[in-house]
């Protein structure tokens, strides 16, 4: 694929291409063929953060594509799937939506959205059909279950499951799609509620790269990056094991603040100080000062990171890899949410470790 740094020689291509030139400075694996999103997209530190952004050489850009003239159908409309549904319509894309409850379709049709009253008929209607459900079970029943999607799923169409679920699910859904003639792509997303409501989503695709390649440019509407990973169960694959790390780090991260406050230190300051050094991460400064104050807006229901621990753990076992941080982990959120805490933000499962201490005490 040829290079596309440079589009158009205006500034903030020029610093974009700076930007690159700093990040090739320090990450010599750097695609060349990715194309950064302009400077004024990136909502603080850009130059920081370009640096992350860039590196990988599977990161990729659509250089034939500049805009998808198609219908696009949009399935699962929750914290990840309004915000990404309306930035498809603000894009001005023509958008079919539906969700099981039906009351979270009304904002979008307020605001120019179309509505049909079944995943099948999205589907018939709609060029490319978007899907993001909660687990595996929603995922295929949406897909493959009654008046479900692959019914109204034909040669020339497409079906791109956003929805973060285990390989053989995403293998189950490709092969029911695949029956009826059309293209499957998988693209689970990394980023929560605040980068869906702003397009910096980073997708994991895997899957058709036909149909990767001509939904790139509704991919680019809603993130900052993707990359394309092969074969089906890739992105899926990718996606656990990122989010295996995530719900292990989360939950150490617990274990230090309520440490650092039984030892008398001030958490609010191990967080400044964990936010200036070598394990700095934006999860960590996002989440801990309201970890601090015992409140949890919810951006990524804890039921989902564990259900995306009880996969991670799936996976590991199916190559009989050794995962016991994360098997600690997945115990963890799992006595957070028989303490009814699976709706409340996966930061919660500090609330887990609090009990325990009184259980023990
Ligand atoms: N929140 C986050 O930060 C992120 C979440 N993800 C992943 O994205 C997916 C969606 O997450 P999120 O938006 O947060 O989750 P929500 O719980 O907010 O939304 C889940 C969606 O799935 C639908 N759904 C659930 N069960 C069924 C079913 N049996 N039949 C039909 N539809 C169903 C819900 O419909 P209804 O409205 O009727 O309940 C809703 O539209 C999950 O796989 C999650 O792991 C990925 C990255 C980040
Ligand atoms: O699956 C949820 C991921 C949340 C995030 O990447 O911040």
């Amino acid at each position: 694929m040829p290079s596309t740094l440079l589009a158009k020689p205006n500034i903030n291509n020029l610093l974009s291409s700076t930007a690159m030139a700093l990040c090739s400075a320090f990450c010599p694996r750097i695609s060349t063929n990715f194309r950064p999103k302009p400077f004024s997209s990136f909502p603080s530190k850009p130059l920081l953060s370009l640096s992350f952004k860039v590196f990988s050489s599977q990161a990729t850009d659509a250089s034939s594509q500049d805009k998808f003239s198609g219908r696009v159908g949009f399935l699962g409309l929750g914290i990840m799937g309004s915000p990404m549904a309306l930035n498809l319509i603000k894009a001005g894309c023509d958008v079919i939506v539906w969700n099981r409850t039906k009351s979270k379709c009304d904002p979008l049709i307020s605001l120019g959205a179309k509505y049909s009253s079944s995943p099948e008929e999205v589907a018939a209607n709609c060029d490319v059909t978007f899907a993001m459900l909660a687990d595996p079970e929603s995922a295929i029943d949406v897909a493959c279950g009654k008046n479900g999607a692959v019914s109204g799923m034909g040669p020339g169409k497409g079906y791109v499951d956003v929805s973060t679920v285990d390989v053989a699910t995403s293998k189950l859904i490709n092969e029911h799609i695949k029956a009826r003639g059309a293209l499957f792509l998988e693209a689970p997303v990394s980023g929560s509620k605040k980068p869906a409501e702003d397009g910096q989503l980073i997708f994991l695709t895997a899957g058709d790269r036909s149909l990767y390649e001509l939904v790139s440019p509704l991919l680019d509407i809603l993130g900052k990056s993707r990359f394309y990973l092969g074969k089906v169960g890739n992105g899926a694959a990718m996606k656990l094991v990122v989010n295996m790390i995530m719900g292990s780090m989360m939950a150490s991260f617990s274990e230090g603040i309520l440490l650092s406050k039984k030892v008398g230190l001030d958490p609010s300051v191990l967080v400044e100080v964990v936010s200036q050094g070598a394990i700095s991460a934006p999860m960590y400064s996002l989440k801990g000062p309201s970890m601090v104050k015992s409140q949890y807006p919810t951006a990524f229901p804890l039921k989902h990171q564990q259900k995306d621990l009880r996969l991670a753990l799936g996976l590991a076992e199916s190559v009989s890899q050794s995962t016991p941080i994360a098997a600690a982990a997945n115990e963890l959120y799992k006595v957070a949410k028989s303490y009814g805490l699976s709706d409340e933000d996966f930061s919660a499962v500090i609330e887990a470790l609090k009990a325990k201490s009184q259980d023990t005490a």
